[in-house]
């Protein structure tokens, strides 16, 4: 079967669905509910973390899949599906897309990234690869490992682009990354209005991912109350 993800994502908005164990609707209950909304609204696939969630996503929606397993280990700061072992278990969902981190750093127990494509492409051929990159040497790097889309999504996340913004000088950062980049682009992080969304479409990003400002309750209500308190 083709996968035809990227046709249905082309110019459109997905909605990223997430809850780690330290947020308050952690649950994937709670995420298949989230997705239900995003799926009224018009969303046309979910972004969504771990094999449970995934499952109850697809079971609610139907909608294709952007699949991760966010893992924390001791020998490595990389935890989005940062082994052969998540990156398995995610594909293994019939998620049309796995993204992980591509950020240069090292992975846990020493893995390879070229490895672990070589794998992927290998056990599942027709599963889309997304890199979730940080900076320009990261896309080249996802480039030359054979990743089919490049996301932005560890912009402002790594301690070499710690306290940047997908946003800041008109989006310089992500103009950059649409010069250079030879395939799909999905503009991901901190993409918390309306206007920020559209732009990013109309900048040419093949599609944009929203995530906290439509689903993470605590940190849209911690906004409205440092405003409203200062
Ligand atoms: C850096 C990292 O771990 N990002 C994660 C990646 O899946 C998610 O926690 C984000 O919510 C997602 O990227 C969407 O971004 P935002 O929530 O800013 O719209």
């Amino acid at each position: 079967m083709k996968n035809k993800f990227l046709k249905i994502v082309k110019g459109k908005l997905v909605v990223s669905c997430q809850a780690l164990s330290n947020e308050p609707l952690h649950s994937s209950f709670i995420m298949s509910r989230m997705a239900r909304a995003a799926k009224q609204a018009g969303s046309v696939a979910i972004r969504c973390n771990s094999v449970v969630d995934i499952q109850a996503i697809q079971d609610e929606t139907h909608l294709p899949i952007i699949g991760l397993n966010k893992v924390d280990y001791d020998d490595s700061p990389v935890y989005i599906t940062p082994t052969m072992k998540e990156m398995r278990a995610v594909a293994s969902t019939g998620a049309e897309v796995v993204a992980c981190d591509v950020t240069g750093q090292v992975r846990p127990h020493g893995e390879k990234l070229a490895d672990i494509v070589a794998q992927m492409r290998k056990e599942f051929p027709d599963t889309l690869l997304m890199a979730d990159t940080a900076t320009i040497e990261n896309v080249h790097e996802a480039m030359d490992l054979g990743f089919d889309i490049i996301g932005t999504t560890m912009h402002g996340y790594t301690p070499d682009t710690e306290g940047m913004n997908i946003a800041d000088n008109d989006f310089s950062y992500l103009k950059e990354v649409l010069k250079v980049a030879d395939r799909p682009v999905i503009a991901e992080g901190k993409v918390d209005t309306p206007e920020k969304a559209r732009y990013c479409i109309d900048l040419g990003c093949h599609a944009v991912v929203v995530g906290g400002a439509i689903t993470r309750p605590l940190e849209i209500a911690t906004k409205f109350i440092d405003a409203v308190n200062a």
